[in-house]
């Protein structure tokens, strides 16, 4: 069960450490986004990574068109509802990426020392000693002494399959680079990565915009990663089109992937529903002394202003292999600490071996890493940086966090329609899961009228300890006549997953007409 008894500063604990963990069949509150590729599309896979515990699935842009990621979402449909599972879409553009096309697929082989030349000429071949790029303007972009890195898709910038490179002269598009690594490139596409420059390019690129109003669209996305994200405006310009094609509600998720993006934090923080500290990027534009800083400044902030964060490369090693390395393994807890709410896996559950497993891994860190997790700490650090006076809601949720740590409650209970009370509850970081039942509302798009409320759910799975219900129509009508009937369906279901037992205690947070109410209940 979660609780969090002891902490790491404990002088007790040293001995507890070797005690089992009691994992259950409950997921960590620590949110597990997986990437859908090739090694995670069939039915069976991913019903197997639903139940390991991931609760969103990335389809990334960068790679292959709309009929092959629609083969995959639909696949994903078919396996939650086999496992009775909810799962969020997010869709992640491809934005300004540089990549160089291998057709061919014939590795390429880099000596250290050698040199190589990048051209914007992409009907020259890739080989040693020439590599086209899907980008014309490199050469006025880039300077003698510069960095760019190049490697198979998600590479780490430490393999044997990428390579740094250092420029030592441009000649007219062309740019001339010493090969600091020896390497090996294999693969069809190459991501480039030119360190430290502003790629002159759209942050929502026309490829971008018409996958979303093709493939988005149909597929009512939860949530887009705008990849690449630099500047405010970038989420202001996707906002604005998402509107203009019928999808007002799906939320945007700012990658942060370079230093561009780092310098505007706080606009972007402002702009957008949560952040993904794009490590794989952004830990090569950054030296790596600068890497933990930012994680721990960015998740600061978002954790301060309740919007989700999501920590991408974790267990990079995983893609090959079972186990991850002791560096892996102390990171993802790491992140969890620092207060995280989505651990993103790219590599290891598009392309790699061990998917269901690396999901798992890291799921069982998390968990662990949550029961020590400091939450007091956490919780006066929110309500100082909120100040004086509070909104009414933000006052009564954080004194139903508090209440529910008090009087030790299993389970926290808050209503919601869109979500934002239930955000409002996660915000405040309680050591207990929080139950999400969300209200479906009638809509009308001026077409036709629609219940919403599954999208709303669905959004509610990438918040740290929240766990999304739908709830039926019935219960829509009952709150306002101060009938129970939806709380009474809600316990007796968590009964039956084992998160609570008779007699535990409950709180619950809701709205009865204008007010915000708290109550504590026992489980029947
Ligand atoms: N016991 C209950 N049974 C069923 N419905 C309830 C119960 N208590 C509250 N509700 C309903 O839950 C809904 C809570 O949604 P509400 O819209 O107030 O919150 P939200 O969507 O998180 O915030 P906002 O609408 O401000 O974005 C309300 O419609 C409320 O009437
Ligand atoms: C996932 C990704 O795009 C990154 O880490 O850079
Ligand atoms: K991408
Ligand atoms: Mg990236």
């Amino acid at each position: 069960m979660h609780g969090g008894q002891m902490l790491v500063e404990d002088s007790a604990r040293m001995s507890s450490i070797l005690t089992a963990s009691k994992t259950g069949s409950f997921p960590s509150m620590t949110k597990i986004v997986g990437t859908l590729g090739p090694k995670t599309r069939t039915i069976e896979v991913i019903e197997a990574c639903l139940i390991g515990g991931m609760s969103v699935a990335r389809f990334d842009f960068s790679w292959l068109d709309v009929e092959y990621h629609q083969e995959t979402v639909d696949n994903l449909r078919k396996a939650t509802k086999n496992v009775k599972k909810l799962c969020a879409v997010m869709m992640d553009t491809m934005g300004p990426e540089l990549q160089v096309y291998n057709k061919s697929g014939n590795p390429i082989e880099l000596k250290a020392d050698d040199y190589v030349t990048i051209t914007p000429d992409t009907s020259k071949v890739p080989s040693q000693g020439i590599l086209p790029v899907n980008y014309a303007e490199l050469a006025n972009t880039v300077k003698k002494g510069d960095t760019i890195f190049l490697g198979q898709y998600l590479f780490t910038g430490s393999e044997t399959t990428s390579v740094w490179l250092e420029v030592t002269e441009t000649r007219g598009q062309d740019v001339i680079c010493l090969v600091k690594n020896s390497a090996t490139l294999a693969g069809f596409i190459f991501t480039m990565h030119a360190a430290q420059v502003r790629i002159n390019l759209p942050t929502l690129t026309d490829m971008d915009k018409q996958a979303i109003s093709s493939w988005g669209c149909r597929n009512n996305i939860d949530i887009i990663s705008l990849s690449y994200t630099r500047q405010a405006e970038d989420v202001r310009e996707l906002r604005a089109f998402l509107a203009a094609h019928n999808l007002p509600d799906t939320q945007i998720f700012a990658k942060i992937e370079n230093v561009e993006g780092l310098r505007h934090f706080d606009e972007i923080l402002r702009e957008a529903d949560g952040i993904i500290l794009s490590r794989g990027n952004l830990g090569i534009d950054l030296p790596p002394e600068k890497v933990f800083l930012f994680q721990k400044s960015a998740v600061y902030m978002c954790n301060m202003t309740g919007k989700p964060a999501i920590v991408t490369r974790v267990v990079d090693s995983m893609t090959d292999n079972l186990r991850p390395t002791r560096a892996e393994a102390t990171d993802v807890a790491n992140a969890v600490l620092d207060g995280t709410d989505g651990i993103l896996l790219g590599a290891e559950t598009l392309r790699g071996l061990y998917p269901v497993e690396a999901i798992k891994t890291v799921g069982r860190i998390c968990f662990e890493a949550e029961s020590v997790y400091n939450q007091p700490i956490h919780f006066k650090a929110i309500v100082k940086h909120v100040g004086d006076p509070m909104s009414n809601e933000e006052s009564v949720a954080s004194s139903a966090v508090r209440s529910a740590m008090k009087v030790k409650a299993s389970v926290i209970v808050v209503f919601t329609s869109s979500g934002r009370a239930a955000r409002m509850i996660a915000k405040y970081r309680p050591p207990m899961p929080v139950l999400a039942v969300v209200i479906p509302k009638l809509k009308t798009d001026s077409l036709k009228w629609i219940f919403s409320g599954a999208q709303q759910a669905r959004q509610c799975l990438v918040v740290r300890g929240l766990y999304p219900i739908l709830a039926d129509l019935n219960a829509a009508s009952s709150a306002n006549t101060g009938e129970d009937s939806a709380l009474e369906q809600v316990l007796t279901h968590a009964k039956s997953v084992g998160l609570v037992s008779s007699c535990d205690r409950a709180v619950v947070f809701q709205k009865i007409g204008d007010s915000w109410v708290v109550k504590i209940v026992e489980v029947p």
